[in-house]
């Protein structure tokens, strides 16, 4: 039952709650039908448990916004908090070491950015590597999800590990193997199961998987923090785990860092540094092949306002509009991360006059918001005019958040933005990007989990210059 002043919502089942209204192996359409008959503020049942699920850019502002602090909190009772036991910042609860770590990440972050190397330097040697591969491919299809994959978290890596590894080294061919498949039994039907099935918890199920792929995770980065202590130097941090030493050295006794967490934190950043970068990559491709005028368009401002230059530096972005314009509406299409992470109430509240108790479980469709109609020009088609207004100037409408809003936004913001601009116009300056004659008619639908990813397809390379 429903309580008073409960945000309505589909007629609840015995113990199965509303799991029949959901398709396990993607919900997205599922979940717009219900927004349709049931309003922007809805609420379902996963088993016994209930959950409000907010559409549209005006609640989602008013719950992430508005009442920021109220609707901060994270689940504590889902499969991915028992994967996760220890927290970092993505799974922390509102609260002290949640804000702790999130501050020293995002700080960490900044600094790696201005120090000896900059992050856009970083990024550019990355790009190298990645441009060597496109070479090599010449006249013949190449799958570029490795690539990508690869370009996204070797920069990540390198800020966290002080390090970048070879396409087929074992630490970075694990961690994606571990990435790409906890991403997927996240948001697939075994976890929504476990979730509200308690005494399945314990069986031998496919959602086992998704532990053994932690440890694996967290085994290697353990190995990696201990040859980080062997050879530190106190107070000349190389990279994120030697200030968080630093950090952990300096911090009184009852301080929130600790090795484990410092483990979970760096893998925070991995899994959400790799996955979502990697995917709009591979949209925004996907789409540029298939639409070979925007893709030519974008090469045209690309070439005048790098002439005379070696290299794209992030600030060209705004002497580009168009091409600002193209790598927004690929992420506005993309929706890498739809529903975003859950969120929690932290205390009894309101929503569009909906109440709301403490400790709910809130799940944001940022897809609604994305392709909203009345939000943007052309809600459902790739066009690059979403974010261009009369004059040709990029502008950025209110409801692009596949970042989310608020307090608990993307940290990592910053860091993709930047490496969005840089591969894209540095790959698209050199090489012409072909959909393959053979390869039939492009199939846009996503594979869902957390992140959206492209279904795997085939492209071909041309030297432009
Ligand atoms: C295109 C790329 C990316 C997209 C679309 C994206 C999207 C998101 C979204 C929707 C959230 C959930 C926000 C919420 O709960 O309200 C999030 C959280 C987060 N992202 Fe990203 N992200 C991207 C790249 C990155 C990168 C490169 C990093 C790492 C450097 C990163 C680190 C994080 C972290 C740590 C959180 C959790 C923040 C918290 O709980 O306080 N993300 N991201």
């Amino acid at each position: 039952r429903r309580p008073k002043n409960f945000p309505p919502g589909p007629p609840v089942l015995p113990i199965l709650g509303n799991l029949l209204h959901l398709n396990p192996q993607n919900p997205l359409e599922d979940l717009e039908k219900l927004r349709k008959s049931y309003g922007n503020v809805y609420s379902l049942f996963l088993g016994p448990k209930p959950i409000v699920v907010i559409n549209g850019v005006k609640a989602m502002k008013e719950a992430m916004v508005i009442k920021a602090a109220e609707f901060a909190g994270r689940p504590q009772d889902t499969i991915v908090n028992d994967v996760f036991d220890v927290k970092g910042v993505i799974l922390a609860d509102y609260g002290t070491s949640w804000r702790e770590h999130r501050r020293f990440a995002l700080m960490t972050l900044r600094n790696f950015g201005l120090g000896k190397k900059s992050m856009e330097d970083r990024i550019h040697d990355e790009i190298q590597h990645t441009i060597k591969t496109l070479d090599e491919s010449i006249g013949r299809t190449l799958c570029p999800q490795v690539m990508f994959h690869n370009v996204a978290s070797n920069i990540i890596c390198q800020v966290l590990f002080g390090t970048r590894y070879e396409y087929d080294d074992e630490f970075v061919t694990t961690i994606i193997q571990c990435v790409t498949e906890i991403t997927k039994i996240f948001n697939g039907p075994w976890a929504m199961l476990y979730d509200c099935l308690p005494f399945i918890r314990n069986l031998p199920l496919p959602f086992n998987k998704a532990f053994k792929n932690i440890k694996r995770s967290s085994d290697l980065v353990l190995r990696l923090l201990n040859e980080h202590k062997n050879t530190r130097t106190p107070g000349e941090p190389r990279d994120f785990l030697d200030c968080y030493l630093d950090e952990m050295e300096k911090k009184a006794e009852d301080s929130s860092f600790s090795e484990d967490k410092l483990i979970f934190t760096a893998l925070d950043l991995l899994f959400a540094g790799t996955d979502t970068t990697s995917n709009t990559l591979l949209t925004a491709f996907l789409y540029l092949m298939n639409h070979p005028h925007i893709q030519e368009q974008c090469q045209q401002e690309i070439d005048q306002v790098l002439e005379g230059k070696d290299q794209a530096c992030f600030d060209d972005r705004h002497q580009m509009p168009y091409m600002q314009a193209v790598i927004h509406e690929s992420q506005r299409i993309a929706n890498t991360v739809s529903l975003s992470i859950f969120h929690c109430t932290t205390k009894d509240t309101e929503l569009a006059g909906y109440s709301i108790p403490k400790g709910m479980m809130i799940v944001q469709n940022l897809s609604t918001v994305l392709k909203e109609e009345g939000q943007w020009k052309y809600p459902h088609e790739f066009n690059p005019d979403n974010f261009l207004n009369d004059q040709g100037e990029f502008v950025k409408p209110d409801a692009f958040i596949p970042f989310s809003a608020g307090p608990r936004m993307c940290l990592g913001e910053g860091l993709a933005r930047m490496e969005l601009f840089l591969i894209m116009v540095t790959l698209l300056r050199k090489f012409k990007f072909i959909w393959p004659e053979d390869a039939g008619k492009p199939d846009y639908t996503p594979i869902f989990g957390v992140t959206l990813t492209p279904k795997p397809y085939p492209m071909k390379v041309q030297h432009r210059l």
